[in-house]
């Protein structure tokens, strides 16, 4: 075959400038759509982006609401930024907690008053606020009231931590979102981080930890320590525990500040029944004394559910006369006594059952 027998069209030629154009607009068709299904496919298999978009979603509405424009923050710090407390919601005062008077005293002149008075002492390094502060007794005693109470007192932005947030992520994310939590304090201050069941997730080393969890341990103490190089920082870390012992001791060194919210006794039962049934519709021959006496072991959180099951015991009869008597206004009759006792006889017995119910699983275990 000769090159005459070659028809002219298959011989190569150089492409024209229209051809060149087809086949970079083509090129770039093509890497777009491979970039986004590739991006598409990444998302769908991650677990957690739709808390992520719920998170910035959260995130945004909280920061417009507490005033804070032009702060740019990351994916991982709206994550954490959803945490945030809006302090006009935010409803926890002094007067909202009851039998505490010493721990809250010795708090507005530890925390409170160095962050009031700052203007006083700007260059001393002794005065100024703890950075961290640890809350710890039995559950339901009023440990996140106190921590709530301080953010409204001192106007701190409280961002409300769950440990989980930091805990249940893939490897590698919990050391962004630690990192994000003390960054995005920072961008917020004035600001209070307060991490309740702080022991769950800073509990003390031991060689069983998983090679992630151990990392970001070590992340957070130096990140905690970086809030402490600048004093002008206003960055408070409070955390609240059941089981101080479990913390680990470097954790604890760092809280220098502690307050041990304890089981309340006789008086500040009293007190904190007479805070709960203020508003409430009480038969004026209500014994708080008696019903202090009786309550022996109960925590605020006891007591506030012993005193609302009490006022359901009104409401159950309301319901009952209204179905049964002709007296469709009869109105619902006061909290009395007998109430307050059958209320407590019922709390008692299922605070037994719960004892119970944990020796019985130890025993198992
Ligand atoms: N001293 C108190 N005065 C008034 N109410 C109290 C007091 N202590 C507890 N309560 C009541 O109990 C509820 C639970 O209290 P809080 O959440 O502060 O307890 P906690 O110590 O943080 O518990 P936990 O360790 O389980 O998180 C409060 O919302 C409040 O109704």
């Amino acid at each position: 075959m000769v090159l005459k027998d070659i028809p002219v069209d298959n011989i190569a030629r150089p492409l024209g400038r229209n051809e060149v154009i087809g086949l970079l607009f083509r090129l770039t068709i093509f890497g777009a759509v491979t970039y986004f299904t590739i991006k598409w496919m990444v998302d769908a298999i991650d677990p957690t982006r739709k808390q992520k978009v719920e998170a910035q979603k959260q995130a945004e509405k909280l920061m417009r609401q507490i005033g804070v424009k032009n702060v740019k923050l990351s994916e991982y710090e709206m994550s954490i930024a959803a945490h945030l407390v809006d302090p006009l919601t935010m409803q926890i005062t002094w007067r909202d907690i009851a039998g505490l008077d010493e721990v809250i005293t010795e708090l507005k002149e530890t925390v409170i008053l160095p962050v009031q008075k700052r203007h006083l002492f700007p260059n001393s390094k002794l005065l100024q606020p703890p950075k961290g502060v640890l809350l710890y007794g039995p559950p339901g005693c009023g440990k996140t009231l106190i921590a709530k109470a301080t953010a409204k007192e001192t106007g701190f932005r409280f961002v409300n931590l769950q440990p989980s947030t930091l805990t249940d992520k893939w490897y590698g994310e919990s050391q962004k979102l630690a990192a994000a939590v003390f960054s995005l304090a920072v961008k917020l201050q004035p600001s209070i981080i307060f991490i309740d069941e702080i022991d769950s997730f800073l509990r003390s080393r031991s060689s069983s930890d998983h090679e992630a969890t151990a990392m970001m341990k070590a992340q957070f103490m130096s990140l905690w320590d970086g809030l402490d190089t600048d004093h002008h920082c206003q960055v408070i870390i409070m955390g609240a525990t059941n089981r101080p012992q479990d913390l680990d001791s470097a954790i604890l060194r760092r809280m220098p500040t502690r307050f041990h919210i304890s089981l309340p006794s006789d008086r500040q039962r009293e007190d904190i029944l007479r805070l709960i049934l203020t508003n409430e519709n009480v038969d004026d021959r209500v014994d708080l004394k008696l019903v202090a006496k009786e309550t022996e072991g109960f925590s605020g959180s006891d007591l506030r559910e012993t005193c609302r099951d009490a006022a359901l015991l009104c409401v159950r009869d309301f319901v009952h006369n209204q179905s049964t008597s002709s007296e469709v206004d009869d109105p619902i009759r006061a909290i009395c006594q007998a109430d307050l006792q059958t209320s407590i006889n019922k709390m008692k017995h299922s605070k037994a059952a719960n004892i119970h119910g944990v020796l019985v699983h130890a025993a198992l275990d």
